[in-house]
């Protein structure tokens, strides 16, 4: 995998869905879905609960690798031009191009330097220089620097939820991943720190691609250039964030966004 989302080849998609089916178990969670996610563009998952768009997002970057009995049984998920189910890919590895970002903030119980150094200390970085150097250019890419860079050494515990979410992206973002997965990242939030995060996303896809699923069908029109909608395991359609919006193909679709179920 290329060291940074500015080497990746142009035209090529970040992330390559081909024909996927997967299980838990016998569960039949996603069936054949096939899509492409561009690179630096937001792509939103939408559709009713159980529907399989964190596990969908969960595959991106093999966490259900640690579900016992989950697997991908048919198709394959090409991500920066290669088959992520390969022998030589290393999930810890993949896990640092692909980042992900939670719907309850988890900021570690130490200081927010620490929380913003930790990947990259793990990855063996030890001079002072280059860790403040991260520590500062992923809070401002996080729009929490100004906030916070008079009190690097106090508790992460202590900022409001929405502050503490913007560290969880700064502590994805110091380790310099080319895709951002984020599953739900406002849904414990309050409608002035969602709007700070939606901001923050806006801004982020210069520098990545970000897959979010989400509830919110406002916030998909807001931050999204495209929409997936999923219904019990299949992807029913897939296109601009407008067209899904203001025209969508499908009956289920429009039935979904108008709130007629879900
Ligand atoms: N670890 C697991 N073991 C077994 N079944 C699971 C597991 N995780 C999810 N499922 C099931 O897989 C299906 C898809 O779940 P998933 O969480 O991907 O849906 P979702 O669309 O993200 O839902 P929500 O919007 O409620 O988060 C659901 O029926 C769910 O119960």
């Amino acid at each position: 995998m290329p060291a940074s989302a500015e080497k990746t080849e142009a035209g090529v998609p970040a992330i390559q869905v081909q024909g996927v089916d997967f299980y838990y178990g016998d569960k039949h969670v996603l069936k054949d879905v096939t899509l492409d996610v561009p690179n630096n563009e937001v792509v939103a998952f939408i559709g009713p609960s159980g529907c399989g768009k964190t596990t969908l997002l969960r595959c991106f970057n093999r966490m259900n690798d640690l579900v016992p009995g989950a697997r991908v049984t048919k198709g394959q998920i090409i991500i920066e031009g290669a088959n992520i189910a390969d022998r030589s890919i290393d999930p810890v590895q993949l896990r640092r191009h692909v980042g992900m970002v939670f719907q309850k903030y988890n900021p570690f119980p130490r200081s927010i330097y620490d929380n913003v150094a930790y990947g990259p200390r793990t990855l063996g970085e030890k001079k002072k220089s280059a860790l403040d150097e991260v520590v500062e250019k992923s809070l401002r890419r996080a729009a929490l620097w100004d906030e916070v860079k008079d009190r690097l050494d106090d508790i992460a515990t202590g900022l409001s939820g929405g502050q503490q979410q913007r560290l969880c992206i700064a502590r994805t973002m110091a380790v310099d991943p080319e895709i951002i997965l984020m599953d739900e990242p406002c849904s414990a939030l309050d409608p002035i720190a969602t709007g700070h995060v939606e901001d923050l996303i806006l801004g982020l896809k210069e520098h990545y691609t970000i897959v979010i699923v989400t509830h919110n069908m406002q916030q998909a029109t807001r931050v999204s250039d495209r929409t997936a909608f999923f219904y019990l395991g299949e992807m029913v359609e897939y296109d601009s964030t407008r067209k899904i919006f203001e025209n969508p193909a499908n009956k289920r679709t429009l039935d979904y966004i108008s709130g007629r179920f879900g």
